[in-house]
């Protein structure tokens, strides 16, 4: 679970968030959805610690973000990171997994590997990679880690309709995790999440995708 309550953040008088309260319930699929500049990046660099929480409070998983037990249960997926080009993607997700533990579990890299459907590709390369199997094989990173909530920053920006299915394949194949997913796209929101957390003016109002799709589209203006 995931429970944000009177959160603030500005960047200097600049104030962007503003009395910020949302629940996202445990092994909920949540899109986070507002305009550009919005504040969604801000809310989630705040809720990663990337950025300092002055007021407000933060609880992932029944941890609250002033103690940095949270980081044993929570993962994120930025829209740009960073994989090492010469390395082929058996290496790269070694050289990841090895960040979270000292002795990789070669069982779970398999099947994750094989999750983001990257098992025969795994001795190649990846500068000879595509743009959609580098976002699988940061979404297997991602998933090696094992976390029960997940937090990607627009997890298929950039990707062409076949990358886009694929990532959004293994997003809707996950049970028992806790998603929040900033997107812009109404179709991908639909097909892998049952809520809607709408960053507007500072505040968030959380609505069943149906309800956004049906009667809030105007508002992020997608209608
Ligand atoms: N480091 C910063 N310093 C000053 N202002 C910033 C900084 N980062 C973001 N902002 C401003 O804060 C507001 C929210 O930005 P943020 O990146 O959180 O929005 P966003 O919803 O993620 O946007 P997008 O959809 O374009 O990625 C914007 O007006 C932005 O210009």
């Amino acid at each position: 679970m995931i429970e944000i309550t009177g959160l603030y953040q500005s960047y200097k008088d600049k104030n962007v968030l503003n009395n910020i309260n949302l629940i996202i319930e445990k092994n909920e699929h949540c899109a986070l959805v507002g305009r550009n500049g919005a504040g969604k990046s801000t809310l989630i660099h705040s809720m990663l610690g990337l950025l300092p929480v002055k007021k407000g409070s933060i609880q992932l998983g029944g941890y609250s973000h002033k103690k940095g037990e949270w980081k044993k249960i929570v993962s994120y997926l930025p829209e740009k990171f960073h994989l090492y080009p010469h390395l082929t993607g058996e290496e790269n997700m070694r050289f990841f997994a090895s960040l979270s533990s000292k002795e990789i579990d070669e069982k779970k890299m398999e099947e994750k590997l094989r999750l983001v459907s990257l098992w025969d590709d795994r001795h190649h390369q990846i500068k000879g990679y595509s743009k959609g199997m580098l976002q699988r094989l940061g979404l297997g990173v991602m998933l090696y880690y094992d976390t029960d909530i997940l937090i990607l920053d627009e997890p298929t920006s950039g990707l062409d309709p076949i990358g886009r299915k694929e990532v959004l394949d293994i997003l809707k194949s996950l049970s028992g995790k806790t998603i929040l997913m900033s997107s812009h796209h109404m179709d991908e929101i639909k097909q892998t999440c049952t809520n809607v957390a709408f960053l507007n003016e500072g505040t968030i109002i959380k609505y069943t995708v149906d309800d956004f799709m049906s009667n809030h589209l105007q508002e992020v203006g997608k209608k």
